[in-house]
């Protein structure tokens, strides 16, 4: 006999984290999803224009917030809930470069067991509440020998393996109240934020640890093999993570401008002669190392986005 206990079963073997609410099969309905929109514009006296996903380790860009208001993923109905560590699994609302922002102090993940129209589902919460401008960071092991830890990658185009093998946030019905059925992909990442971002980055002494380069997405949890690094390589991939590529549709399919970066956590390792290994804590150090620069970059890069007025 098996019984559940703070989510685990007794015999210690089968885990069952909260399975009703990580595995239901139930897609949210656009009218689902009004009713957390409804409850987080109840908590929030302003709505937010711009949305910003923290990557592991980098949640402390959230502080960069004035006036702030902090909501738990726990209290907002039908939102999901962050497993993973650097990942704090809050909304945080205030104001960033004096714009009304919402902050993702979390996001979900594939691994975590979400299927990936749950794992995007706070970006169609965001659409809903205003948000027409999305900063995606994320951690990433750099594939590309050029790119050393601590570099920053803004994401110029990505390769969306898991996509390739039929998994896609937009599977199933589509409302068009999100979106076109078949959106293009082909601009997914604005342009124009791009030059502004590499400019700003020599403003505030960036310059020589930036690159544009190509995300690739895996489901993870585990880490890459060398074999499978090396076809990544040859796929034309520079930074390799399990996060992002998704959001990013999602975003794009409800017509969000859409900016997004990583953060060169550790490099890939491509030769089986060594005693290297990634490991999740020395991703989130590598995020805390660099969180004063990356909020200082995030607050002006936004500064000038609207100042110059920006968008798709
Ligand atoms: O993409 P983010 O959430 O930054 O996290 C990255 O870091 C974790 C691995 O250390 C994975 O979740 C990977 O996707
Ligand atoms: N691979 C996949 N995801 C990651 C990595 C990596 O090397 N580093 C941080 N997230």
């Amino acid at each position: 006999m098996t019984t559940k206990t703070n989510g685990y079963q007794s015999n210690g073997t089968a885990k069952v984290t909260r399975s009703e609410e990580i595995d239901s099969g139930e897609r949210y309905t656009y009218e689902l999803l009004v009713e957390t929109v409804e409850y987080l514009k109840k908590k929030v006296p302003f709505a937010p224009q711009v949305g910003i996903i923290c990557g592991s380790g980098l949640g402390s860009l959230a502080e960069t917030l004035v006036n702030s208001i902090e909501i738990p993923y726990t209290e907002i109905p039908h939102f999901p809930r962050s497993t993973v560590k650097g990942h704090a699994g809050s909304l945080v609302f205030g104001y960033l470069s004096g714009l009304p922002t919402v902050v993702m102090k979390g996001r979900f993940h594939y691994y975590e067991g979400y299927p990936l129209w749950k794992c995007c589902m706070p970006i169609r919460i965001m659409k809903l509440l205003g948000v027409s401008h999305l900063f995606i960071t994320n951690a990433a092991g750099g594939l590309n020998p050029k790119y050393r830890v601590g570099d920053i990658m803004f994401v110029k185009d990505h390769i969306n393996i898991m996509g390739f093998a039929g998994n896609n946030p937009l599977q199933g019905p589509n409302d068009e109240r999100f979106g076109p059925r078949f959106p293009p992909m082909n601009q997914a990442y604005n342009r124009d934020i791009i030059k502004l971002a590499k400019k700003v980055a020599h403003e505030i002494g960036l310059g020589d640890k930036v690159h544009e380069g190509v995300y690739t997405c895996l489901g993870g949890p585990n880490f890459e093999t060398v074999a499978e690094l090396g076809m990544l390589k040859m796929l034309g991939a520079d930074a390799v993570g399990m996060s992002t590529v998704h959001e990013v549709i999602t975003a794009n399919h409800c017509d969000m401008t859409v900016f997004a970066f990583s953060l060169i956590t550790n490099e890939c390792v491509v030769q089986y002669e060594t005693t290297q290994e990634p490991n999740h804590e020395e991703v989130i150090d590598v995020g805390k190392k660099r969180e004063g620069l990356l909020k200082k970059f995030v607050s002006e890069i936004l500064r000038q986005i609207f100042e110059k007025g920006i968008h798709n």
